[in-house]
């Protein structure tokens, strides 16, 4: 921050001598120049001056609050953390209150922020949306151009009109039906333009966000690791969409009214005088700072907006998706409520910025129309009321085309000033927009180089949350896995497990077991690369090689082929030499083949299958999955919870005989026979890792159970024999 700070600081300082010296020369410059515009070209030159130096103090004072307020933060945070005793994890964990704390102003972050979404859809000179940019700009200059002339010619049909001349005054009117050609024509293009551009940049920027968000597991991260963004898909399918719209929108409400000042204001000074503009213009400038410090944070608002819509959006989803859960609870109720909860907050924010854009909207147009309009008419009074020196006398037809031309640039002028005016509240809402996507683009980042930001709820409290920040295990790829010391964490924060040691080769086959909630998902979790290793090293074959079947197996879009061989594709599929005859086979290991015969279109069937197949069914699809990819090893994540005991030994031999090693996490005692090794948590964060032998536990666990009943008779037969003895 300091390096920043005092380049801010150098300039002012240095400045100071040179103003004073840039002052004089000005001063002498105006008064030694006769003509009325090079003199308001000076006195513009001023007020520019001083503008600049205006903006430096405020800035400076906005960076010493800005670093003052980080100072007193990082104070804040380093004896929160103190028992880690960690700069780097201090500093991450300030960063991180900094960026919560961030609000929408126009301020250096938007800036940085919007340059660099602008890199992304604008990406080169020679880009297609930067011809696209030229040619609108060109279509904007025309237009200005064409809006000049109608005003001079207007001025020339009243002329005519006042002269009682009806040749001239026909002869102007079919040369204003002319104009009307490109004038409409380039208005068209305007709009085309806009549109397209909108279009452009939306599809840039999505593109970019999904190669990031599906790639290196961040769309995981985003959903399960971290707390930052709640709903990206309301982030990608809608504020990208309303960036874009507002930045494609902007350019046009900005550079048009821009150029339209310039153009006017130039040649209004050619008329009424260069003093009588640069003094109109101070008197505007003054009012619109007024506007600007009344005017409400409208991007804030927006990004409020967007983000309570998209969680509105997003528990109806929820509905959608757990619909028949919510039915069989009779739950509508409970829905009801939440929803309305959503939508009331929603409403209620929505109104509050509707009351503040009426009593905004009712200063803006008293002061743009009203208050400007009068001095625009002051102004063009002026060739009629003040004859300006080396002036002729001008006849009622001159002064009447004078003031009507002056008039219509003076509209011209001031409907420019006021839609630069307006924008500023657009520029309030595309600040807002910029917030969003561009926190959706740095959390992408955070997730991709290791950084997760979750509010931490577990008991152990400060010790866990330095485990997370600090995520420093190492992974080796290796045929073989291996786990050394390596402490399974949930995101929350929990350790599940200090330090888990074990090594498995192929052909080992594991089972997994413990209560629920002791970390048996979760060390797959690890393994598969979902979650960081915050510890020890873990040895595991690369991604490819480990296939996962959760209980609920996730059934994809698209065909029934599509199901048997996802993730791949047809073309995919086709190029590892694999035939619909050879997925029949698959389908007739697990008692699957009727699948195909049982809909007209055969394997190019579609459906919703989570819907049209049963628990088991979807159970013994997601094991043809696995007997399709014949991975080198597999998690099976109680995925035979819903098949009958004769499917799972199909499952179960099938799968061994097509040489994958198993990694099974179950309850059921009928699977134990396919495992050579066990795993076992107690749920308290001790393991024991061993061989096993099926048939010796089986008859142990037996034994257990029934010394377990035994057990529990002995309080009746001490009771009994209490009796006994009484008797
Ligand atoms: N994305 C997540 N965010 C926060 N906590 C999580 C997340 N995923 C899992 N956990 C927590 O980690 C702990 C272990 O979960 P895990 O799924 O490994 O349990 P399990 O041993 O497989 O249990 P079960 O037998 O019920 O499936 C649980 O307390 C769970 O709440």
């Amino acid at each position: 921050m300091a390096p920043a700070q005092s380049k801010l600081a150098t300039p002012i300082l240095l400045r100071e001598s040179t103003i004073r010296a840039v002052v004089s020369q000005l001063t002498q410059l105006y008064l030694s120049n006769r003509t009325r515009i090079s003199r308001a070209v000076y006195i513009t030159l001023f007020v520019a001056l001083i503008n600049r130096v205006r903006n430096a103090i405020a800035e400076q004072k906005a960076a010493s609050a800005h670093d003052a307020a980080k100072r007193s933060e990082r104070k804040g945070t380093t004896s929160s953390v103190s028992t880690a005793a960690d700069d780097q994890d201090a500093a991450a964990a300030a960063a991180a209150a900094a960026k919560k704390k961030k609000k929408v102003e126009l301020n250096r972050e938007f800036f940085r922020s919007l340059l660099r979404l602008l890199r992304i859809v604008v990406p080169g000179w020679r880009s297609k949306e930067t011809r696209l940019l030229i040619s609108h700009s060109f279509f904007l200059v025309l237009r200005t151009l064409i809006s000049l002339k109608v005003a001079a010619m207007d001025g020339a049909i009243v002329k005519a009109l006042v002269k009682g001349n009806g040749r001239e005054f026909l002869m102007r009117i079919v040369w204003w039906m002319l104009i009307a050609v490109p004038a409409t024509f380039t208005n068209s293009m305007l709009s085309y333009h806009q549109a397209e551009l909108s279009l452009r940049y939306r599809t840039r920027l999505t593109q970019f966000i999904h190669d990031k968000y599906l790639s290196q597991l961040t769309f995981y991260g985003i959903s399960a690791l971290d707390d930052r963004i709640k709903n990206p898909d309301q982030l990608i399918a809608v504020d990208v969409a309303k960036f874009s719209n507002s930045l494609a929108e902007l350019y046009s409400n900005l550079a048009k009214p821009i150029l339209d000042m310039t153009i006017y204001t130039l040649s209004l000074s050619k008329s009424v005088g260069g003093e009588g503009v640069v003094f109109m213009a101070l008197l505007v400038q003054l009012s619109a700072n007024v506007m600007r410090v009344l005017t409400p944070p409208f991007g804030k608002y927006v990004a409020d907006e967007a983000r309570l819509e998209g969680e509105f959006r997003f528990q109806h989803s929820r509905l959608i998706d757990h619909a028949e859960e919510v039915a069989l609870y009779a739950g509508h109720e409970a829905e009801k409520d939440t929803l309305d909860k959503g939508y009331f907050t929603l409403i209620k924010h929505v109104n509050y910025i509707l009351r503040r854009r009426f009593y905004h909207g009712f200063m803006e147009d008293f002061v743009i129309k009203y208050f400007w309009g009068a001095l625009g008419l002051l102004l063009c009074s002026v060739p009629v009321f003040v004859k300006l020196p080396g002036q002729a006398v001008l006849n009622m037809g001159d002064r009447t085309e004078s003031f009507v031309t002056n008039r219509r640039m003076l509209l011209g002028a001031s409907d420019a000033f006021g839609r630069v005016m307006f924008s500023y509240r657009e520029i309030m809402e595309l600040a807002g927009y910029t917030s969003r996507v561009a926190s959706l683009l740095d959390v992408m980042d955070d997730i991709q180089s290791g950084h997760f930001e979750k509010k931490l709820v577990s008991s152990s409290g400060t010790e866990n949350n330095e485990a997370v920040l600090r995520g420093r295990g190492k992974v080796v790829e290796s045929t073989d896995i291996e786990f050394i010391d390596v402490p399974i964490i949930s995101p929350n924060g929990d350790v599940l497990v200090k330090a888990l040691s074990f090594s498995l080769k192929q052909g080992d086959h594991l089972l997994v077991v413990g209560p629920n909630g002791c970390g048996k998902s979760s060390l797959f979790r690890i393994l598969g690369g979902l979650w960081p290793v915050y510890g020890g090293t873990v040895h595991k074959p690369p991604f490819t090689d480990i296939f996962y079947i959760p209980q609920r197996p996730y059934l994809s879009r698209g065909s029934l082929r599509q199901q048997i061989i996802y993730p791949d594709g047809l073309r995919t599929m086709r190029a590892k030499g694999v035939s619909d005859a050879d997925l029949m086979a698959v389908l007739r290991m697990l008692g699957l083949e009727h699948l195909v015969e049982l809909y007209p279109e055969g394997w190019d069937a579609e459906a919703e299958w989570r819907d049209v197949l049963s628990g088991g069914l979807q159970q013994r699809v997601a094991m043809a999955r696995l007997f399709y990819h014949r991975p080198r090893y597999a998690i099976l994540d109680e995925c035979t919870s819903s098949v009958t005991l004769d499917t799972e030994k199909a499952m179960y031999e099938n799968a061994k005989a097509l040489g994958i090693t198993l990694m099974t996490v179950s309850h059921r005692r009928s699977l134990w026979k396919y495992h050579s090794r066990i795993l076992q948590f107690d749920g308290q964060g001790n393991y024991v890792f061993t061989g096993l032998d099926a048939e010796k536990r089986l008859a142990l666990e037996d034994e257990k159970e029934d010394l377990d009943v035994l057990l529990r008779q002995v309080p009746e037969l001490e009771r009994r024999i209490e009796e006994l003895t009484a008797l």
